[in-house]
């Protein structure tokens, strides 16, 4: 027996699909069959066919489904399941995959977005909780957010975000961040009292700052900074930003260069609606969150089931349960907390599913926020 089928949203179907399919009671054994994939909600609504050989009778049924089968895996607003190797892909009709990003035109998260999909559309977002919705709403394909950078540490938000959305981590890239101090022309350093950027940015270039005696405004984003100082024709600040943003809203580059290190690099995460499949063909990388119970020892146990079974920890970060940000025991209050971790193994390796086994004995929470290949390109 031949069986073919297709899962798609429910949001995504129209009436005249449904009315062409209609189950053969006369010949159950070339039936168009519809399902609906949850008993709450209909999320899904899968359409499969099947013909038994020799079965001429139900031939006309079975090409008509596969017809149809043709018309809804070809349709655009189809989502296209992910792999581990289609990091790059374009969407399903060969357009554009549309990425969200925070920030304007200009902003490093624009590259980060462009190298992690190349020839991507880049959509900006004025907050990371825009981005986050974009995907979930399916207004763009992928979100791709910075989560950590190597001077100025972790993009909290991010990490709480993280566990408020049901967003998967489908993988990383790494960018390479190089500020340039710009301004207006005909602006010199010496008329700077001022100096506007992202707080990361700012961070990002505390010597330099401190060692001119500028005055540190904190905005949405870089190239946002560069856009108020073009726009609103600043003659005594400047913007921490790149190059391509001077470009974009034709600043004059007064210094290169000015972060404290010259190996500033930044991590971003790719998000999508739905995880990879997570292979062992090329490094992978696990992001998990936790919580604990309180009691001596108990993230040094949780951290042993990584260690006795040689798998390399690459990050930790902490952050309070919002939900229950105290706890009480023995009379005393303790602040709550949950443990972000990032291992070197991949969810289809065995090693990595026995650690999380044996870390769920005794975690009180624990969620998988995605299984994805290693950024290599920086190392
Ligand atoms: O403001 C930007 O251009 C951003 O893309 C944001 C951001 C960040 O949040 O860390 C990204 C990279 C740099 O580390 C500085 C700022």
């Amino acid at each position: 027996m031949a069986v073919h089928a297709v899962r798609l949203p429910a949001t995504q179907l129209h009436g005249g699909i449904s009315g062409n399919l209609s189950p053969s009671s006369r010949n159950p054994n070339a039936a168009i069959r519809f399902g609906c994939g949850s008993s709450k909600r209909c999320r899904f609504i899968s359409v499969s066919a099947s013909l038994r050989e020799g079965d001429e009778h139900g031939k006309d049924n079975y090409v008509r489904a596969m017809e149809v089968k043709k018309i809804l895996e070809d349709s655009p607003l189809l989502p296209k399941p992910l792999s581990s190797n289609q990091l790059a892909e374009t969407a399903s009709n060969g357009s554009r995959v549309r990425v969200a990003y925070q920030g304007v035109r200009g902003a490093y998260s624009e590259s980060a977005a462009e190298k992690a999909y190349p020839n991507c559309e880049p959509v900006p977002c004025e907050e990371f909780d825009t981005a986050f919705e974009a995907v979930e709403r399916w207004l763009v394909d992928r979100a791709v957010l910075p989560i950590e950078n190597s001077l100025g540490g972790s993009i909290h938000r991010n990490y709480d975000l993280l566990l408020r959305h049901n967003l998967h981590i489908v993988g990383e890239v790494k960018l390479a961040v190089r500020h340039c101090l710009l301004a207006n022309h005909g602006v010199s350093i010496e008329d700077l009292k001022r100096v506007l950027s992202h707080p990361q940015a700012l961070a990002q270039c505390e010597n330099t700052l401190t060692r001119l005696g500028l005055v540190r405004e904190a905005v949405d984003d870089t190239a946002g900074a560069a856009k108020q100082i073009a726009f609103e024709n600043l003659s005594d600040a400047a913007a921490v930003a790149s190059a391509e943003a001077a470009k974009i809203y034709g600043l004059n580059i007064l210094a290169e260069d000015i972060q404290d290190d010259s190996d500033n690099v930044t991590r971003f995460l790719m998000l999508a609606r739905e995880p990879i499949i997570p292979g062992t063909n090329r490094l992978f990388k696990t992001s998990i969150v936790f919580s604990l119970e309180e009691g001596p020892g108990v993230l040094f146990k949780a951290l042993a089931v990584f260690s006795l079974r040689e798998i390399n920890l690459t990050k930790i970060e902490s952050r309070p349960l919002r939900k229950h940000p105290l706890r009480a025991s023995g009379g005393l209050k303790y602040f709550d907390y949950l443990f972000y971790v990032d291992f070197e193994a991949s969810m289809a390796d065995e090693v990595a599913q026995n650690a999380l086994r044996n870390l769920e004995e005794f975690a009180t929470f624990l969620r998988v926020l995605g299984s994805y290949p290693v950024d290599t390109t920086m190392l």
